[in-house]
């Protein structure tokens, strides 16, 4: 079969590589191993080879100035690739099934929501008094880092999207989102009870949930005086780009998945890399202590003092680099095409693995140690230094509005409490960065 299966893939112009067992290609071992697989592969075939992994023909790329091309080229035909299930529970008009003038004025009408001035007016208010408000009465307890940084991302942004703080409607929003985010992660088989079918299930509920919310808000008038995104997007007259109320309902639900494991996994990881280095902790803290100490208690962070946080900046950096939060992004081709010399057919996926940059000593020296400072020599933000954030006609538009939410976080986290890991946690950082058994911590207050 394996045989069979390698001569069925052995077209000209093709790369190297192996393409595993026929349906099941290379996953297990792509899964199983991990970085492990890719470097092994990357060994034998070179940094670009051709697999077969979870469920498609696919090419792996792992050089840099190939990746960076991929990402640049969306309009020769190379447009994200991700899988089914994702795009059917994430919707139609999700920002990563669009593509051309369609992804143009969605992705417009979501950088109008998280501006600068947006965020310094809107957003930063707002995440400034919910982090305060999330993080009282911590010490004193042990705490499960991850299920706090879990909880803290959906619901601060489930108040920025839909002005959400309590009540029946965010009960039953974020349990429906917890299954729906489960569901895009599996296989679409829809059967009774599988993940998928639940996240379905989910997806439609969400649906029912925005859908009712908007109703009232029109039956009610009550669209002008809020200040959230959902009724910024509903007032046609400054939403320029006039979007569909399906498209509408699709992009709040795009903004609150995007933003979910990203935002909190690196606040997580920032809070365990912080715990085992005692210098960047101590520097972080000193940074947080000169604002706050210009202040009064109850007065929130200002975008000037946000902005003067270099070195947290340069900690969620690190800990998005160290940690590796996403591994790469997956595109696939419309037609034909040439990359690097080799002819790649219509439908393949391309799987643009960006984590071996993240630990290139050429790029970073001593790749494993977690050195924040490495961030303040270099201009952090000149684009080809890093593809944390993607690249391209895709770069991360959530970038800055999720850094002000990590940098509140930390800032009320280190400035009031101290903390200690609670012995025996387990971290995996393949194929996502989660502690299976939780990260729990035991927190003191500092006065
Ligand atoms: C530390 C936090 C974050 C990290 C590490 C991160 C990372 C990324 C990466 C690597 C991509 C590129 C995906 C691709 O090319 O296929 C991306 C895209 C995206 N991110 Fe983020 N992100 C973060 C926070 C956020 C937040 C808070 C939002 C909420 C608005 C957000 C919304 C998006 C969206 C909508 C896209 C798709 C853009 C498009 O297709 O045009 N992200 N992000």
């Amino acid at each position: 079969l394996l045989k069979w299966n390698e001569l069925k893939y052995r077209k000209k112009g093709l790369p190297p590589g192996t393409m595993g067992w026929p349906v099941f290609g290379e996953t297990t071992e792509f899964l199983k191993q991990g970085p492990n697989f890719m470097k092994n592969q990357r060994a034998r075939y070179g940094s670009f080879f051709k697999s077969h992994i979870l469920g498609c023909p696919t090419v792996v790329s792992m050089d840099p100035e190939i990746n960076r091309y991929i990402l640049m080229n969306e309009a020769k035909g190379l447009v994200p690739g991700y899988p089914q299930s994702m795009l059917d529970i994430l919707g139609r008009c999700n920002i990563a099934a669009v593509h051309g003038s369609t992804h143009k004025y969605m992705r417009g009408a979501l950088l109008s929501l998280v501006s600068p001035t947006m965020v310094r007016d809107q957003l930063l208010p707002k995440i400034d008094c919910f982090m305060r408000d999330y993080l009282r009465n911590w010490g004193g307890s042990v705490v499960d880092i991850q299920e706090k940084t879990k909880k803290m991302a959906l619901l601060s942004s489930l108040n920025q999207t839909i002005g959400l703080q309590s009540g029946p409607m965010m009960n039953s929003l974020k349990s429906e989102f917890f299954k729906l985010v489960l569901g895009t992660l599996s296989l679409p088989i829809d059967l009774p009870g599988t993940n998928y079918r639940q996240g379905l299930q989910a997806r439609k509920n969400v649906v029912r949930i925005l859908r009712r919310l908007m109703n009232e808000r029109r039956a009610s008038m009550v669209t002008g005086s809020c200040n959230d995104m959902l009724s910024y997007l509903m007032r046609s007259e400054e939403n320029i780009q006039k979007l569909t109320d399906e498209e509408i309902i699709d992009l709040i639900i795009t903004i609150l998945y995007s933003g979910y494991e990203t935002v909190s996994t690196t606040s997580m990881m920032a809070v365990k890399y912080l715990h085992d280095n005692r210098k960047a902790l101590l520097t972080l803290r000193e940074e947080h202590m000169k604002i706050r100490g210009r202040k009064r208690l109850e007065d929130p962070i200002e975008w000037d003092e946000l902005k003067s946080m270099r070195f947290t900046r340069a900690v969620i950096y690190e800990t998005s680099r160290l940690a590796t939060i996403v591994n790469g992004v997956l595109r696939k081709t419309t037609h034909d095409m040439e990359i690097n010399g080799f002819v790649i057919p219509k439908g393949w996926r391309i799987y643009v693995y960006t984590r071996e940059m993240n630990y290139s000593s050429y790029s970073y020296p001593d790749p494993l140690a977690f050195n924040p400072w490495r961030w303040l020599d270099k201009n952090a933000d000149f684009p080809n230094n890093n593809l944390l954030f993607g690249g391209g006609s895709r770069l991360c538009p959530g970038k800055e509005l999720g850094i002000a939410e990590i940098s509140t976080f930390l800032h009320y986290f280190v400035t009031r409490y101290r903390w200690e890991e609670v012995g025996g946690n387990k971290l995996m950082k393949f194929p996502r960065v989660v502690a299976p058994h939780g990260l729990h911590i035991r927190v003191e207050s500092s006065h």
